[in-house]
């Protein structure tokens, strides 16, 4: 067991909670922590990747912002789970919705996680990893949704290792069911397989990829409030 503090997290093995909430927008991770929680704490802010500590309605959660990124997210959440005893990781992202039946803000649960990076490799399996949700996980978003009347799709989405993409990338993603393209899911997933721990990520669309519609860079920071609510409602 590596010492905590690690290099990239100034938090104590202790003070992270068992649940922890993944923006990938430390900003987003602020927002959260000062909108939602009940005596919030920064426990940490290397990188300015802040973590804060507090409590929603009267439970332990918190909230750590992983970058962008696979690359980003594996560092993080490897140590969540390896280092700060963390047992599910809730991803709360913006994506691009591929699907054309997709609306700027609506919902979606990726229960599996397609990759065009080579994260994987770092496993050595003697085949192909299939990385995807955990469903008691999944089973809490779409109860919460129900009981909130919240339209939520749950389906495949597309982890990419860019960000900007060519037409043809997207139209061969879109056409093997993908609904959305983000960037984190697919590595958080394969950690916590190799962690023996649970991870899902909501993604709220924040980026149409069929008609250029977008969300502003505040929306993105400080807003996705019913995605947000979603993921607290799922803390044990
Ligand atoms: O809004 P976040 O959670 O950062 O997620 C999405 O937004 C970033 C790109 O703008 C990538 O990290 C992508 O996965
Ligand atoms: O990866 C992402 C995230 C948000 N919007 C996109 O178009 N792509």
């Amino acid at each position: 067991m590596t010492q905590t503090p690690t290099i990239h997290n100034a938090a104590k093995c202790g003070e992270i909670a068992r649940t922890v909430l993944m923006p990938g927008d430390p900003l987003r991770a602020k927002y959260i922590a000062e909108k939602f929680l009940t005596e919030p704490e920064l426990i940490s802010d290397v990188r300015n990747i802040y973590c804060y500590t507090g409590r929603y309605q009267g439970k332990e959660v918190s909230v750590m912002a992983s970058g962008m990124g696979a690359g980003s997210m594996s560092i993080y959440s490897y140590e969540l789970f390896h280092f700060y005893n963390v047992d599910s990781i809730i991803r709360v992202g913006s994506a691009g919705g591929l699907h054309p039946s997709l609306h700027l803000r609506d919902i979606v649960i990726a229960i599996a996680s397609s990759t065009d990076n080579g994260y994987a490799a770092h496993f050595e399996l003697p085949g192909t990893l299939a990385p995807c949700a955990d469903y008691s996980l999944i089973e809490k978003a779409v109860a919460y949704a129900k009981k909130h009347d919240i339209p939520v799709r749950v389906g495949p989405v597309i982890s990419g290792e860019g960000f900007y993409y060519s037409d043809e990338w997207l139209d061969k993603w879109t056409k093997m069911g993908m609904l959305a393209a983000e960037m984190e899911s697919a590595a958080l997933y394969m950690n916590a397989a190799e962690a023996g721990k649970k991870a899902v990520a909501l993604c709220t669309i924040s980026d149409l990829m069929f008609n250029g519609k977008s969300c502003s860079t505040k929306e993105r920071q400080e807003s996705f409030d019913e995605m947000l609510q979603m993921a607290l409602s799922m803390v044990e």
